[in-house]
């Protein structure tokens, strides 16, 4: 584990929040997952996109980019817990898959709803918006998953969407203490950083270790740079968003 948390918090409070000792004791499918994806994961809260959004110095420019490709993938997102419903017939897993549906609405009406009206993004933008390269890297490794593969994989392609944000929130919450109250993006921290976003990381953290414990050791490497390939995506979301970068190369417009 890097000795310096990226936002600075104190390694007491650190250890109480920290993805793996966070409500996530024997969890050894999900710790292999996490310590494979460590480095990118701790590098990506570090990034700018995400100390400006805590401090509260992101341009309005930047995040409403960020927005309007998060709208793009929750759209996407969905459709991949919908093919997974589709492709589960375990009861838990299926009242799971359902709830997280009804997660993904919850964050449009909390998050995007509310930024809409704020930063006064209109319709036509909406209607218009294109998903950048890396946006569309992302969300097309997640759909031909769902469509290729059994339901632990499609399971692990959507794990990093709800735990990295789910320890980032919280991290970026813990960090900013009672600035929160003026931030401007407070409407984003109060989504990510509360308890009830992470239970939406636990059930499907739960699940994957069920149905990993019956599965090869070839299949459970696969899975494990699977998902160190979407904490990376999910890294380059931001990155990307940052650069306000829609194409492969910044200068292709
Ligand atoms: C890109 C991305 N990844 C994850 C989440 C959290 N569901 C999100 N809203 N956007």
């Amino acid at each position: 584990m890097t000795a310096t948390d990226p936002l600075g918090i104190a390694p007491a409070e650190r250890n109480a929040i920290m993805p793996l000792t966070r409500f996530l004791p024997d969890h050894p499918f999900a710790e292999r997952l996490y310590r494979a994806a460590e480095p990118v994961w701790e590098e990506g809260l570090g990034q700018p996109f995400l100390r400006e959004l805590a401090d509260g110095t992101l341009s309005r420019e930047r995040f409403v980019f960020y927005m309007l490709q998060d709208y793009l993938y929750l759209n996407d997102y969905v459709n991949v817990h919908a093919i997974a419903f589709a492709k589960c017939d375990d009861p838990k897993i299926r009242q799971d898959l359902a709830q997280a549906i009804a997660g993904a609405s919850n964050e449009t009406d909390q998050v995007h709803d509310f930024f809409r009206d704020r930063f006064g993004i209109t319709d036509e933008q909406m209607a218009s918006a294109r998903q950048s390269a890396f946006a569309r890297s992302y969300t097309s490794n997640m759909i031909a998953i769902a469509y290729t593969k059994p339901l632990i994989d499609i399971l692990v392609a959507l794990l990093p969407c709800a735990w990295v944000y789910a320890d980032y929130g919280t991290r970026i919450a813990a960090s900013i203490g009672e600035s929160i109250e003026t931030n401007p993006y407070r409407a984003w921290i109060d989504m990510y950083g509360t308890d009830d976003f992470w239970e939406s990381a636990v059930w499907l953290i739960d699940d994957i270790e069920r149905l990993a414990a019956g599965e090869p050791e070839e299949h459970l490497q696969q899975l494990t740079e699977q998902f160190v390939v979407g904490v990376e995506h999910e890294y380059m979301f931001w990155a990307s968003a940052y650069e306000m970068q829609r194409r492969w190369r910044p200068e292709w417009h």
